[in-house]
């Protein structure tokens, strides 16, 4: 459908030949002589994507209209046409928000192309808004299910900490309890949740990298730099960085990051001026983050500097109970994206389910319940699908490094919908490790990746070297 373009102006003249060329530009244009006709269109529900208002009007300035507009929260935006263009309206404009200020005569292809431009912005804009209305819906405190102690104590602290500010925030757990989830909660149902998400996970970059991803660069900083890069923190200004595996960062990066949190500003990679930002720092780590400051393997001040708030979350074997909401929660969601029409869960399931002890906590679980809906023939959740470690129903490989290898030292991995992505891929891993006795460089070197990326995959996946 044609996106609704608002033209105010009262020469008819004019009028006429906007409308006419923005109709064949594929608007839906309304147009009216008079501020008062526009202001009863957008009380009539209009919601123009683009308004283009001339400044002066018989009945009043259109800036005034802005104004109004703005406050009953209409966001789209607007580009003004003046003959009578003056410095202090031209600076109330930009206050107000205003998209362009144009002085007449302009020629039809110039204000059609400022007219585009301002479209997609509104768009863009209109996204952005939808997406995070979408998001607070989707991730308020009550988006962390479990009916157990520790899970409602969890949802607690989030709607406690949705309404009061901070500025950093660590998010301990180990890998699959829901770190991630928590910090989506803590921005989409916080004080920040209008302004951006970025997420970050630092074990996933080499050390550069990461440098210059979280701080940006200017262009010539370094070799490849052709051009301006602004770096995460930068871009979640106004709102929340997900810094995750935070444990990971190296030591001096620590120090940088610690002086962007205190200063309230930073400098890109080659800059000579600091810019200003106001961004809340949300850490995780599935690592003893004490442990690691004793050790001297995490700064201390750092540590300190984001611990003002901390969130613990609770392993999945110590609140099997929460199994009773989950289980049927993810069966919901996964009979809804495939289609599939699982409605019961026998008991010989609620036993091995209750039975297993769920190393990669709730993560682990979506997976599982994942396959079980897929390969579902009828309403039942199939026992032989589960394929929990321990169990034989199907004759599959669960366990890691139990899928067949040949002899040019290939694993054969089955297709058939037995094991899911991350399943093959800790399969990989787990192979990859064995082969290699463990040496982490040498199997980073055979699987293309980093040593970093490969660190952080062992832990996700509990393939460290005693387990193996
Ligand atoms: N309490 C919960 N209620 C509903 N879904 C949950 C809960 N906890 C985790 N999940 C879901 O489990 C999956 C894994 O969670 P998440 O990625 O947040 O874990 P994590 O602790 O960040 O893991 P990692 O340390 O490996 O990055 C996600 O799909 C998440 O939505």
């Amino acid at each position: 459908m044609a996106d609704p373009l608002l033209i105010i102006e009262d020469e008819i003249f004019l009028g006429r030949e906007m409308r006419r060329y923005f109709e064949k530009e594929g608007w839906q244009v309304f147009w009216a002589e008079r501020l008062a006709d526009a202001e009863q269109l957008l009380n009539d529900d209009l919601n123009p994507m683009v308004t283009l208002a001339d400044l002066n009007l018989p009945d009043g300035n259109s800036l005034d209209l802005l104004d109004r507009s703005r406050e009953k929260g209409l966001q789209g935006e607007w580009i003004f046409l003046t003959a009578y263009g003056s410095v202090p309206d031209s600076v109330r404009a930009l206050r107000l928000g205003a998209y362009d200020f144009l002085e007449k005569p302009c020629e039809m292809e110039r204000l059609a192309m400022v007219v585009r431009s301002a479209g997609r912005a509104a768009r863009a804009q209109r996204r952005v808004a939808d997406d995070t209305s979408q998001h607070s819906r989707r991730y308020g405190p009550s988006a962390f299910l479990g009916t157990s102690m520790a899970a409602q104590r969890v949802r607690e602290i989030l709607q406690r900490l949705a309404q009061v500010p901070y500025s950093g925030l660590i998010i301990s757990g180990e890998t699959g309890t829901g770190k991630g989830l928590a910090a989506r909660i803590l921005h989409y149902s916080g004080l920040r949740r209008e302004g951006p998400m970025v997420e970050i996970n630092c074990a996933a970059l080499p050390r550069e990298l990461l440098e210059s991803e979280l701080f940006g660069y200017e262009a010539g900083a370094f070799t490849g730099a052709t051009s301006r890069h602004r770096g995460l923190v930068e871009q979640a200004n106004g709102g929340s960085l997900f810094l995750d595996e935070i444990s990971e960062m190296d030591l001096d990066l620590q120090a940088k990051l610690l002086k962007v949190i205190e200063d309230r500003s930073l400098r890109r990679l080659g800059a000579d001026r600091s810019i200003q930002v106001d961004v809340r720092f949300l850490a995780a780590s599935n690592r003893d983050l004490d442990a690691l400051v004793a050790e001297g393997r995490f700064r201390a001040d750092l540590y300190h500097r984001l611990s003002v708030v901390r969130l613990a979350l609770p392993v999945l074997r110590d609140r099997k109970e929460d199994l009773q909401e989950l289980v049927p929660h993810f069966v919901a969601e996964f009979n809804a994206h495939a289609g599939k029409r699982v409605r019961h869960i026998s008991p010989a399931v609620w036993a091995a389910l209750e039975g297993y002890d769920w190393p990669g906590n709730v993560r682990e679980l979506r997976n599982v319940v994942e396959r079980g809906v897929l390969f579902s023939e009828g309403e039942d959740l199939p026992l032989e699908w589960l394929q929990l470690p321990g169990m034989s129903a199907a004759g599959h490989c669960p366990a890691p490094g139990s899928c067949p290898l040949d002899d040019r030292q290939q694993i054969i991995l089955p297709i058939d919908g037995s094991m899911d992505l991350d399943s093959m891929e800790r399969e990989i891993l787990a192979r990859v490790l064995q082969s290699t006795d463990h040496n982490v460089t040498q199997a980073a070197r055979i699987l293309g990746t980093t040593r970093e990326t490969l660190r952080y995959r062992i832990r996700k996946y509990g393939l460290a070297n005693e387990e193996l």
